[in-house]
């Protein structure tokens, strides 16, 4: 297919970009930017994003259903639920990020609020973080959790797996991915120090609007 060679150079350069940095490993990570009004570009199954290429992409449609080229990612599924969702978001990024990914295997987290609003980046990029609750990679039974957490929240952290993310464009849900990313580490890094986050009026000042 050649239609949106633009959209499929930008996840590819995306791809290398969140692989070269280390912020996805081994095959783990998709990818994916809405096409049409019913067609979303995301990357195959099974694919390293460090080698994955521009005709290497699968078309879906707004169910997840596989519509065109190789088999589409098996989180496929997510990144459609939360375009529904979301229908002014124009992509989607989920990885499998050492912090953020350690962050969900921790217990006692507010599964309403998994990281603290520690530095107003996070605060104007994320938001508030809901932890979903553990499903293997690819079971869709956490599809209707993801879809209707996704109406209030741009991002989602899935229980002992990694974020998932969307934004107006590929950039905007990297940038938003890699401030969670590092509001994990710090998160981490500060655990057992008397810490002190933005106070809840600092953090409503700074908050994207819910369907932004
Ligand atoms: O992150 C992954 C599973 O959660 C990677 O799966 P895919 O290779 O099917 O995209
Ligand atoms: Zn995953």
């Amino acid at each position: 297919m050649t239609a949106a060679p633009d959209a499929r150079e930008s996840i590819v350069s995306a791809a290398r970009s969140l692989f070269r940095r280390g912020l996805t490993h081994g095959s783990t990570g998709n990818l994916s930017v809405r096409i049409g009004d019913d067609r979303v570009l995301v990357t195959p199954t099974g694919s390293s994003l460090g080698t994955v290429e521009a005709g290497d992409l699968s078309v879906i449609d707004l169910r997840g259903r596989h519509v065109e080229g190789p088999k589409p990612s098996k989180e496929a599924f997510l990144h459609a639920a939360l375009l529904r969702a979301r229908p002014r978001a124009g992509a989607v990024v989920h990885t499998h990020s050492t912090y953020a990914a350690a962050v969900s295997c921790l217990d006692g987290l507010d599964p309403r609020d998994a990281l603290p609003p520690l530095t107003a980046y996070f605060a104007m990029r994320v938001g508030r973080l809901p932890l979903l609750p553990y499903f293997a990679p690819g079971d869709r039974g956490l599809e209707r959790t993801a879809e209707e957490t996704a109406r209030t929240h741009s991002a989602l952290l899935l229980s002992n797996h990694g974020p998932i993310v969307a934004g107006a464009s590929l950039g905007a849900a990297l940038d938003a991915i890699e401030e969670l990313e590092e509001t994990a580490k710090l998160f981490l890094l500060l655990r057992g120090l008397p810490t002190r986050p933005l106070t809840p009026e600092q953090r409503r000042a700074l908050e994207p609007p819910p369907l932004s």
